[in-house]
């Protein structure tokens, strides 16, 4: 008999909610995806685009920024999807929600069944991942209140590292502050563990050696994997360590946060705010936290930020090397990672001691190409397209079982 359940995803980062549909197949591990889409933009100027298979547009919208008939929140934008679901589709069994939630805390390294007790848990961790832990949380209530009866299931960014090694998992602290987690947890596990899986169908004799993708969107890091594992993540306690992001500094002196505490008389709303909202690309660009704007700007400042956000990368990529004790194989995925095909270019160009050369026109072909490093380089470069969304969509699925 033909199964007529379907799974929703939801996606809530800083200022977009991501979502997508999917249709439980015949087999237990079968999904078919019918529609995926994004509102982008919340709180600025709101874009709703959605797209079914094949990538054919279903519907798009754009509002002005402070438009009252936009969605001005995730609520909002969860309300509009839920509004197109009904009037362009209509009453679909809806029995099971995956939602991405960012943080798990030290404990948490699978996905979870969410109930009242388990979402007190997260609810608890909304400190340590303030751009989306409420944001994530908020998108659980709502689908709550309009699927009571499906199941709600939270796949997180953090549970793909909970194996690292405890050096790359501590910080130099007291013990007693690893215990009470304060740990090194990394994110973007969800995209990671997508790129292992893909890369794992097209080049196994990769994934099994020594490998680091490279999460390049609006939020940016880098994963260490040994035969598929993560085994460090330059993301850390919080989603603000390593690689400088749209608004996010990146690494810093912690010394630097005493000195804006001490001298400049900031408390921790304001040094959260300069920290998580206005730093990275946008602090050191004055401009945009968009790499696409940057790069046409063709102002000094964007072309600095470019700069800086190209060496943290191709410097940490050296880093996480060591970490591996060598290169088989160098993954770039995620907005940036995806489409800067000349920003790969001058990453990889500095790397060329690590055994990393790049194939000009594959690199121009990105993911099309699929391997874009020249035929006999010692390490494989390759363009994934990553995929959160099919990746929440199969846990639930197999938390369905
Ligand atoms: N063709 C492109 N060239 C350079 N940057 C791009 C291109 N397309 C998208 N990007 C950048 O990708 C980033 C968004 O990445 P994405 O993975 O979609 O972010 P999010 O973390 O919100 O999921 C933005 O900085 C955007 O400018
Ligand atoms: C954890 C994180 O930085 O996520 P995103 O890239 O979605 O902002
Ligand atoms: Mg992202």
């Amino acid at each position: 008999m033909t199964d007529t359940r379907h799974i929703l995803t939801l996606n809530a980062g800083s200022s977009s909610l991501k979502v997508s549909l999917w249709h439980l197949g015949e087999t237990p591990d079968h999904l078919e995806e019918l529609a995926h889409g994004q509102i982008e933009n919340l709180g600025s100027a709101p874009h709703f685009v959605l797209k079914g298979p094949g990538g054919a547009v279903l519907t798009e919208h754009r509002w002005a920024a402070g438009d009252p008939d936009g969605p001005g929140d995730h609520k909002g934008a969860l309300d509009l999807i839920l509004t197109w679901k009904r009037e362009h589709v209509g009453d679909l069994d809806i029995a099971a929600i995956g939602h991405r939630v960012v943080h798990g805390g030290p404990e948490l390294d699978r996905p979870i069944v969410l109930d009242d007790t388990t979402l007190g848990r997260l609810d608890r961790l909304v400190p340590l991942a303030p751009l989306h832990q409420p944001h994530n949380l908020r998108g659980v209530h709502a689908a709550r209140a309009a699927f009571p009866d499906a199941l709600q299931v939270a796949c997180f960014d953090t549970a793909f590292h909970r194996g690292h090694p405890w050096v790359n998992d501590t910080y130099a602290l007291p013990a007693e502050y690893y215990n009470e987690g304060v740990r090194r947890y990394g994110f973007h596990g969800l995209s990671y563990e997508y790129v292992a899986g893909a890369l794992g169908r097209t080049a196994p004799d990769v994934l099994a050696g020594r490998v680091v993708v490279a999460h390049l969107g609006n939020g940016a890091s880098l994963c260490a994997m040994q035969g598929g594992r993560s085994i460090e993540c330059t993301l850390g306690f919080t989603a603000l360590d390593g690689l400088a992001m749209g608004t996010r500094c990146g690494q810093l002196d912690p010394g630097v946060v005493l000195w804006l505490m001490d001298e400049k008389g900031m408390d921790t709303k304001a040094v959260s705010d300069l920290l998580y909202k206005q730093s990275g690309l946008k602090g050191l660009s004055g401009l945009s936290h968009d790499m696409r704007t940057l790069e046409a700007a063709g102002t000094r400042e964007a072309a600095g930020a470019v700069a800086y956000f190209e060496a943290r990368v191709r410097r940490e990529i050296g880093a996480l090397a060591a970490t591996l004790g060598g290169l088989d194989g160098l993954v770039f995925a995620g907005g940036i990672g995806e489409n800067a095909s000349g920003l790969r270019a001058r990453i990889c160009g500095g790397l060329g001691f690590l055994g990393v050369t790049l194939d000009p026109a594959r690199n121009i072909a990105g993911a099309d190409a699929g391997r874009i490093s020249a035929d006999g380089a010692g390490v494989a470069v390759h363009v994934i397209e990553t995929n959160e969304e099919a990746m929440i969509a199969a846990h639930t699925r197999a938390l369905m079982a």
